[in-house]
């Protein structure tokens, strides 16, 4: 194994599996801390957790078994994948499991650079952009789980951080001599790039970082340190069969996504996290409703909201009490719906997908073709047969996404 892996979400993961498949790498992306066991002759392998809004202590343990594992099995570089956008609270996690995984591997420095250019994620003076305005501007600030109001990633990190943290300007990236200052500093850099050549150029000097963090976008040029040609995904055989649209994301991208989705005539059922919890919506509802939908769209069962209803929500049922009812609700469903024969699962949301695929017992994910920057459709297989599985983040994804991903396989 060239470079061992750790996501803190399920489509962050996926995102990452694609960039580095699409540089070159033969990738294999496990669900959960893996037995080292699993992970065949991959180039790399990508442990997805679901550690983003875990406890500290909780997301630490993980990522530090994933880390033990991959190392066990050879990985000569470690990655850690967090969200483009840095989603975590002032506790962390990203702080805490970036010192953690410095002291597993007894250095002092690493990088930080969750740019993702193709998806308007930049970093500039150490401030993050989502598109044209700073992260605390733009939807992010209202997120459900870790709402960003700080866009200064310097100030950010250190507050999760024990290590100094700084920053390594734009001007810095560009000029000669970025691998020695990558090498010699303490502490954690955060790193700015503005577009693909910066992450390229970051790449190339990183060869030698025993860690890098970032979004998927700082591993675009690693593949090529170990030799890697960029080329085609592995093209992969799927499923056919029934699929099926499950939504828990109450990001702005799937917001637009779902009316466009409902404005092509998809049969929608929607459903939060009061009426689950009060009965008034049963996954009986839910799973009748989509094995009785005519045939053409998949049906769409979702819980997106306005920040508005999902903060009232949260006041009455607690904030991460909201959630996980979602959560729960579409796992159990879409459990229901294999043994109905549904083996094309489009999700959207990175909480929202660790949880239908814990619900679907799904294990391994290969990619497959991307539908948008940073979403592939995936293929697993479980003990009912093969399944395609699109993931896609919150904020990812063309406003036609649902109809998009589902016709790419038709
Ligand atoms: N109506 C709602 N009210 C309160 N919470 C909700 C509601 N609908 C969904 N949620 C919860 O909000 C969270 C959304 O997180 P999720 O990671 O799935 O989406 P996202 O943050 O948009 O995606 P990503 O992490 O990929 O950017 C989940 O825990 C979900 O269960
Ligand atoms: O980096 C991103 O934005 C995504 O891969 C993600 O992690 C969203 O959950």
């Amino acid at each position: 194994m060239k470079l061992g892996a750790i996501a803190d979400d399920l489509t962050g993961a996926t995102d990452l599996s694609l960039i580095l498949s699409r540089a070159g790498f033969s990738v294999l992306q496990v669900v959960g801390v893996p037995d080292a066991a699993d992970f065949g002759s991959a180039d790399a392998v990508v442990v997805s957790l679901k550690s983003r809004t875990a406890s500290v202590e909780d997301a630490v343990n993980q990522s530090v078994a994933a880390a033990s594992a991959l190392r066990a099995a050879g990985a000569q570089q470690l990655y850690f994948k967090y969200c483009s956008t840095f989603d975590s609270t002032d506790q962390g996690n990203i702080g805490p499991v970036t010192d953690a995984l410095l002291d597993l591997l007894g250095v002092s420095g690493t990088i930080a650079c969750p740019a993702f250019p193709a998806n308007g994620r930049t970093v500039y003076q150490g401030h993050l952009f989502v598109g044209d305005r700073l992260l605390s501007e733009s939807s992010m600030r209202d997120h459900p789980l870790t709402p960003m109001r700080d866009p200064d990633l310097v100030r950010v990190l250190g507050r999760q951080s024990n290590r100094p943290v700084s920053l390594i300007p734009i001007a810095n990236v560009r000029a000669d001599g970025l691998s020695d200052r990558f090498n010699e500093f303490d502490g954690i850099a955060i790193v700015d790039a503005v577009d693909d050549g910066d992450l390229l150029r970051i790449g190339k000097a990183a060869a030698n970082l025993k860690l890098v963090t970032g979004g998927s976008g700082a591993a675009m040029g690693l593949p090529a340190n170990f030799g890697a040609v960029a080329g085609n995904t592995p093209s992969l055989t799927w499923p056919s069969g029934k699929a099926v649209v499950l939504v828990g994301s109450c990001s702005k991208a799937t917001l637009g996504q779902v009316d466009h989705y409902k404005a092509l005539g998809a049969p929608a059922l929607a459903i939060d996290p009061s009426s689950i919890s009060s009965g008034a919506v049963t996954i009986e509802d839910a799973e009748a409703f989509v094995v009785q939908s005519p045939v053409g769209l998949p049906p769409l069962i979702y819980s997106s909201a306005t920040p508005e209803s999902v903060a009232a929500q949260q006041r009455q049922l607690g904030q991460m009490a909201a959630g996980e009812i979602v959560e729960r609700f579409h796992a159990a469903l879409a459990g229901r719906l294999l043994a109905h024969g549904f083996n094309r699962f489009i999700v959207a949301g990175g909480e929202t997908s660790g949880a239908v695929v814990g619900g679907l017992g799904v294990n391994a994910l290969q990619i497959g073709p991307e539908i948008d920057p940073g979403v592939p459709w995936t293929r697993a297989v479980t003990s009912q047969g093969p399944l395609a599985l699109a993931l896609k983040s919150g904020n990812f994804g063309t406003v036609d996404f649902f109809s998009k991903a589902w016709k790419l396989l038709v």
